[in-house]
C-alpha cells in the first residue's frame, strides 16, 4: 500500500532569514502533487527538508507511520523515497545502466568479502537488479541508451536517467526537483507525459517541485503554492490557478 506523505508545520530558518514558515500539506497516496511558487518562494528549501538534506527548525515530515524528520538521505531511499535533483548528481563518464544501478544499491545486501568473492547469491541478485534497471530505463524511453555514457546525452535524456535512478530504489514516493529547468518546450511536454505515466502505471506518489506553473497545471492532481516561505494556496489545479493571491504572487514577480 502506498502511504500518505504528511508535511506538518515546517519552519526553516537560515540565521535571520526565514525560508519556510509553518508550511503544511499532504501528498495523497498515488497522487501527483506539485509544489510551486515564484523565485525564492521556498520550494527547494521545502524539498530539501523533506529529502533530509536540510534539518527543519520546526515541524515534521511523515510517510505513513514512519517519521522522516531528520533522517539522512540514504536512509530515506531504504524507506522508499526516491529523489531526482535539480542538478543531476550523476556520474557523467559512466553508462546509463551503471548510473541507474547505483540507485539499486540502496536495495542490495552483501558484505565486502561476499561481493569480492562473487558469492553465487550476489551474482544472481546482480542479474536481477540489472534486469530491473533495464526495465525501468525502457519504461522511461532510454532503453536503447543503456551503454551510452551520460556525458554524451542531450539534457532531456540526462533528466530521464536521473529519474530512472530515483525509480531504481522502487520508491513509494518519487520527489522531482524542477525537472523541466533548462529544457526546451518540446522536452518539457515529453517530460510531463513521462511523469504522468509514472503515476498512472507505477501507482506511486509524486512530489513535483516546479517553477513553471504551466507545466504542472496540466498534470498535477493537487497543487500547493508557496510565496515568501509561506503556503498561500493548496487545492486542485483549476482552483489554485484562479486564486487571487496566487495570481498576485506570480504577476507580482513577473512585473518586478
Ligand atoms: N542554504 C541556504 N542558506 C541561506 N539561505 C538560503 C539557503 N537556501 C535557500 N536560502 C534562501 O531561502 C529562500 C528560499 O529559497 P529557495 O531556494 O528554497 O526558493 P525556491 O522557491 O526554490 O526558488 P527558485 O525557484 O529560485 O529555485 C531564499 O530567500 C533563499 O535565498
Amino acid at each position: 500500500m502506498i502511504p500518505e506523505l504528511r508535511v506538518e508545520h515546517l519552519t526553516l530558518r537560515f540565521g535571520g532569514l526565514t525560508a519556510l514558515e509553518d508550511v503544511s500539506f499532504t501528498v495523497r497516496p498515488g497522487s501527483l502533487h506539485a509544489l510551486i511558487g515564484p523565485n525564492g518562494a521556498g520550494k527547494s528549501s521545502c524539498f530539501n527538508v523533506i529529502g533530509g538534506l536540510y534539518r527543519a527548525t520546526e515541524g515534521r515530515v511523515r510517510l505513513g507511520d514512519t517519521e522522516l524528520t531528520g533522517l539522512r538521505p540514504h536512509r530515506m531511499a531504504a524507506l522508499g523515497v526516491g529523489r531526482a535533483f535539480q542538478n543531476a548528481a550523476l556520474s557523467p563518464g559512466s553508462s546509463v545502466l551503471d548510473n541507474v544501478m547505483l540507485g539499486r544499491h540502496a536495495l542490495t545486501r552483501g558484505g565486502f568479502l561476499e561481493c569480492a568473492l562473487r558469492a553465487p547469491w550476489i551474482v544472481r541478485a546482480e542479474r536481477r537488479h540489472t534486469r530491473r534497471a533495464t526495465e525501468i530505463c525502457e519504461f522511461l524511453g532510454i532503453g536503447h541508451l543503456l551503454h551510452t555514457p551520460v556525458a554524451a546525452l542531450p539534457y532531456g535524456q540526462v533528466k530521464r536517467v536521473d529519474i530512472a535512478r530515483a525509480l531504481a530504489v522502487e520508491p513509494v514516493l518519487l520527489m522531482l526537483d524542477e525537472p523541466a529547468a533548462g529544457m526546451t518546450a518540446a522536452e518539457t511536454a515529453d517530460l510531463a507525459e513521462t511523469v504522468r505515466a509514472v503515476r498512472d502505471e507505477l501507482g506511486i506518489s509524486i512530489l513535483l517541485v516546479e517553477h513553471d506553473m504551466g507545466l504542472v497545471m496540466g498534470i498535477a492532481d493537487r497543487v500547493t503554492v508557496l510565496d515568501f516561505g509561506r503556503r498561500i494556496a493548496d487545492g486542485p489545479p483549476d482552483e489554485v490557478q484562479r486564486d487571487p493571491e496566487v495570481v498576485r504572487a506570480y504577476l507580482g514577480t513577473e512585473a518586478a
